[in-house]
């Protein structure tokens, strides 16, 4: 059941999320291998329509037979102009929470209560360039907030600070909210992102770049506890 999948994500405490956009798409199942060996509790899946932002994806699919490899939740990022057209196939498909963009839809409200008649958990996220009050009235609405640190469209971007503020001011208004953020983060970016109240970490390049996946996720995980990155060649 989709919804107990979000329990768990909760009850699991913070986690790095692997964005599978620059994985090896000719070896998904060893990928996930590789993955779920290095610790990964949850996947992160990004859905991109060539329309919504200039770069196309996957989409069912993938999603369908990422489930049918593994038991862990599948946290799908839609960067698409229409979600709610696809929001009931990718439930379909296994997804497990679904996050709209706020920029995508004109009722974020309805949107969020659409999904989660569905049976999943919700997120809404957000461009780092757009009016952080039209989350405002949807908060109420959803379990997660997607912070986005790049602006939705490609991975290995620079990160934006400003999605720091936006952390730190999410966890002072809701702290029940799950926080989420996306893009840019690697280990001189985690940490401050775990001291804003942030939850779930969707790491992307700093993993993918990366020959030895367990390496990276534990420099992840030790950065985000507060130590500092090793300095030195990390290749
Ligand atoms: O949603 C995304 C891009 O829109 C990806 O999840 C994100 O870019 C991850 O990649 P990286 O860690 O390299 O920034
Ligand atoms: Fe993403």
């Amino acid at each position: 059941m989709s919804r107990a999948k979000l329990d768990s994500i909760r009850a699991a405490g913070p986690a790095i999320l692997p964005s599978l956009l620059q994985c090896d798409f000719g070896d998904l199942r060893t990928e996930i291998e590789k993955l779920t060996v290095a610790g990964t509790r949850v996947l992160h899946l990004d859905v991109m329509d060539g329309h919504f932002v200039p770069n196309l994806t996957y989409g069912m699919p993938i999603v369908e037979g990422l489930r049918r490899h593994t038991d862990m939740p599948l946290d799908v990022h839609l960067m698409i102009s229409d979600p709610i057209a696809y929001a009931q196939p990718m439930v379909d498909a296994g997804a497990d929470l679904l996050t709209f963009h706020v920029e995508a839809v004109d009722d974020c409200v309805e949107v969020a209560g659409k999904i989660r008649d569905m049976g999943v958990g919700v997120g809404v996220a957000i461009n780092p360039d757009t009016d952080f009050a039209k989350l405002d009235c949807c908060l109420d609405s959803v379990d997660m907030v997607l912070v986005m640190s790049v602006n939705a469209g490609f991975g290995g971007q620079q990160f934006n600070p400003v999605a720091l503020d936006r952390l730190r001011s999410l966890k002072e208004r809701k702290p029940d909210l799950l926080l989420e953020i996306d893009g840019g983060i690697k280990a001189e970016t985690i940490g401050d992102a775990r001291a804003a109240g942030c939850d779930l970490f969707v790491v992307g390049s700093a993993i993918f770049g990366q020959h030895d996946y367990e390496t990276a996720i534990n420099e992840l995980t030790q950065a985000m506890h507060g130590s500092p990155p090793a300095t030195g060649d990390q290749s």
